[in-house]
């Protein structure tokens, strides 16, 4: 089901709806976006993901002239938002949703931006309807649950009758029934044959609303495409059981297969080769194999699998082992001195080599654990440390 939109502006010409040429924006210090080119495809719904503090904001506020990048260019229509001869009959946008003004009704909070887009009194009626907050129109905004809010600011971006919509995070505290309106809207503005660019950092949110994607990662774009691409480029991974994950990792490795890393479970994830090489590669390394699974993943493991640079050291929570950069595991209880350690399949492979570990020379024990670049989240020190003695040069003192 979609809901029918009333054709807009028609969409001038063959310039895209919104294009972004090697963006770039840097705070004082801070690179909130890099390098970043896109297309948004006319009468797509296109979905800006990416996790906080990813860089969507920033771009839409340059797309929408309310950021000046620190190199590149951003056009609407093929011009910059300040060059639109008509900018809220083009582009309508909702950056934030809570600034509306508690005091004013619905109505009145329309006409005051009416004159604005330069549209009569009469469209904030009609957009209200379009938005279903006809009933609500007497009311004031102050009273106004967050959905409320979020139809009011749509209803807003709606005034100039615009062929292009920009928003920003709508879906933010929508329920189900507020997203599926949202959904249903979407679509039907996009069967018009108009554009939309919505952003969220929960791919599930959008991900039944959105034809395309965009996928920014600590500010670099790292997917761009539809979305029925990404959805068969879905892989699954084996879980394998076997008498020795490193060694079958490293043997893996050496035929090519990089992409394995071990479970805390003791299995090991190996993603791009099936369970026959797997199985021919462990018995050529003289290790047993126990038992293999497979395991499909879902386009929200794959999204946090992209994005999960975005944390620090691919601490990312949530993300599976196997997809992303490894997930530093915690220390083995009873560490150090404890007989069996380390256990079976520890350190993974791959183990962030930044991080200083393994450090030189281990094992044995010298020089380990480092004395620094161990964040306390990943575990460490375990309880009871560092009460017990050194472990030697370089180990905690
Ligand atoms: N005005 C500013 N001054 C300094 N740094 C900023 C400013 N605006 C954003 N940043 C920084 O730029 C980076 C990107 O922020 P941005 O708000 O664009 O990300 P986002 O993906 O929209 O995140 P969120 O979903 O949390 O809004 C962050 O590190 C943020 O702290």
């Amino acid at each position: 089901m979609s809901i029918t939109v009333p054709a807009g502006n028609s969409a001038p010409g063959a310039a895209a709806p919104i294009e972004v040429r090697e963006l770039t924006k840097v705070y004082k210090t801070v690179p909130a976006v890099t390098d970043v080119s896109f297309t948004v495809p006319r009468g797509s719904v296109t979905g800006f993901l990416g996790p906080n503090g990813s860089g969507k904001t920033t771009t839409l506020r340059m797309i929408l002239g309310l950021a000046a990048p620190t190199s590149g260019v951003a056009t609407i229509e093929g011009v910059p938002f300040a060059s639109l001869p008509h900018p809220g009959r083009t582009v309508g946008a909702v950056l934030d949703a809570g600034t509306l003004h508690p005091k004013r009704t619905a109505i009145d909070h329309l006409r005051v931006y009416a004159p604005a887009v330069g549209v009569p009194d009469h469209r904030a009626e009609e957009v209200l309807e379009l938005v279903g907050l006809g009933a609500a129109r007497r009311r004031r905004v102050g009273e106004f649950s967050l959905g409320m809010r979020q139809r009011l600011a749509l209803a807003t971006a709606l005034l100039g009758d615009p062929h292009i919509l920009v928003l920003d995070e709508p879906a933010n505290g929508l329920d189900p029934e507020g997203i599926a309106w949202l959904r249903h809207f979407l679509e039907g503005f996009a069967a018009s044959g108009r554009t939309v660019l919505v952003s969220s950092h929960i791919l599930r949110e959008v991900e039944q609303m959105v034809d395309h994607l965009l996928i920014l990662s600590r500010g670099s774009l790292v997917y761009q495409g539809r979305i029925d691409d990404l959805r068969r480029s879905q892989h699954s991974r084996l879980l394998v059981a076997s008498s020795s994950p490193p060694d079958l990792a490293t043997a893996l490795a050496a035929h090519g297969v990089v992409d394995s890393r071990s479970l805390t479970d003791g299995r090991l994830a190996v993603v791009g080769a099936d369970a026959t090489i797997v199985e021919q590669v462990a018995a050529e390394a003289g290790v047993t194999v126990f038992g293999i699974a497979v395991e499909q993943i879902d386009l929200e493991q794959l999204f946090l699998s992209m994005t999960a640079a975005q944390y620090v050291a691919g601490a990312t929570p949530g993300a599976p082992g196997g997809y992303g950069p490894p997930v530093p595991p915690p220390y083995p209880p009873g560490y150090p001195g404890t007989p069996g350690y380390p256990p079976p399949g520890y350190p993974p492979p791959g183990y962030p080599p930044q991080h200083g570990y393994p450090p030189p020379g281990y094992p044995p024990q010298q020089g380990y654990p480092p004395r620094q670049g161990f964040p306390p989240h990943q575990g460490y020190p375990p309880p009871g440390y560092p009460q017990q003695p050194p472990t030697g040069p370089g180990g905690p003192r």
